[in-house]
């Protein structure tokens, strides 16, 4: 084991309990609804994880499972029901949603103050014009990551590599937030790898296994990969495993610190979630969030 691991199973279980510290200061139980659609073995595996943690932090969770061929419109209606029902505080409908059903349309249904996904037109504008509100889930758990090993971001050349809307745009407005400077690189950016080796915080979330080499990085640079992706293995039992989009063991050497896949970035995604069901029960009710979860 290096000495320069972000271990994100430490940090997310560390956000997991200041969450249920608040959730028994309040006087409220915070809900979440998570409807999930279809028979995804993995999108099952999160469900139940984002399940057990929310009970786990004293939030009570309802869950709405719906069959792969339901309509369109009986999603929309679920939806659309969770916004009224006044004693739901967040909604989550677990991506990716099965080929026939538009995620967009879907979305875009969730009432923005119960967005705790940080999905919606509503959410991604109040993000860019700085205003408060629920930010995306794996951005944020980036965030707290780099502050977790870097303290003040404030200056820090921060590069994203990926322009995806669940994680590289909000990703470079959060970073920006925190008041780093920004670079949103992509697939079509010239020069990637002396780009990324400019980074005080390199952020890769494109989803190709051990894109990032050694040599795209700065001597001591933090290295938070949001990359989840199986690959072939046949020294394994599963014959698969999992890598992120940096060359771990290649990087290591060169990193300050750098988060591995699985234990990094993940793991936060749920404790964020967790964390944003506090926020939105407290913003529905006027109440100040808890001190212990600001950024
Ligand atoms: N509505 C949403 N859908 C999806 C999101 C999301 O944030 N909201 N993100 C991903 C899936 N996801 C949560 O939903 C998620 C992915 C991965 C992990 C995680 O902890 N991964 C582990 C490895 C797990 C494994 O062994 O397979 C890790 O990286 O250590 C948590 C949540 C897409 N859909
Ligand atoms: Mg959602």
């Amino acid at each position: 084991m290096s000495d320069n691991l972000i271990d994100g199973k430490q940090v997310a279980a560390r956000l997991r309990a200041a969450v249920g510290l608040a959730v028994s200061q309040l006087l409220i139980t915070p809900t979440l609804a998570v409807v999930l659609v279809g028979d995804d073995p993995a999108s099952h595996v999160y469900v139940r994880n984002k399940i057990k943690f929310t009970k786990e932090a004293g939030m009570r969770s309802l869950e709405h499972r719906l069959p792969a061929d339901v309509s369109e419109a009986e999603v929309v209606a679920t939806v659309r029901a969770l916004n009224v029902d006044p004693d739901v505080d967040g909604i989550l409908v677990q991506l990716p949603l099965p080929a026939h059903i538009n995620s967009d349309r879907v979305i875009a249904e969730i009432n923005p103050d119960k967005d705790v996904d940080g999905l919606t037109e509503t959410s991604a504008g109040r993000l860019l014009l700085g205003q408060p509100g629920l930010r995306p889930c794996t951005p944020t758990g980036c965030v707290i990551l780099a502050k977790e090993t870097l303290g003040d971001l404030s200056g820090k050349h921060c590069v994203v590599i990926g322009r995806s809307i669940l994680v590289g745009k909000p990703a470079a407005l959060l970073f920006l937030e925190q008041n780093c400077t920004v670079t949103l690189a992509h697939s079509r950016t010239e020069n990637l790898s002396a780009v990324c080796r400019g980074a005080d915080i390199l952020v890769p979330a494109v989803g190709r296994p051990n894109m990032v080499k050694a040599d795209w990085i700065k001597a001591g640079a933090c290295v938070i990969d949001v990359g989840i992706n199986r690959i072939d293995d046949a020294s394994r039992k599963s014959g698969t495993r999992l890598v992120g989009d940096v060359d771990f063991a290649d990087a290591v050497p060169v990193a300050g610190a750098i988060t591995p896949v699985p234990g990094g970035v993940g793991p936060m995604t749920i404790a964020c979630l967790l964390r944003n069901t506090v926020l939105a029960a407290c913003a529905r009710r006027g109440l100040d969030m808890p001190d212990n979860l600001a950024l």
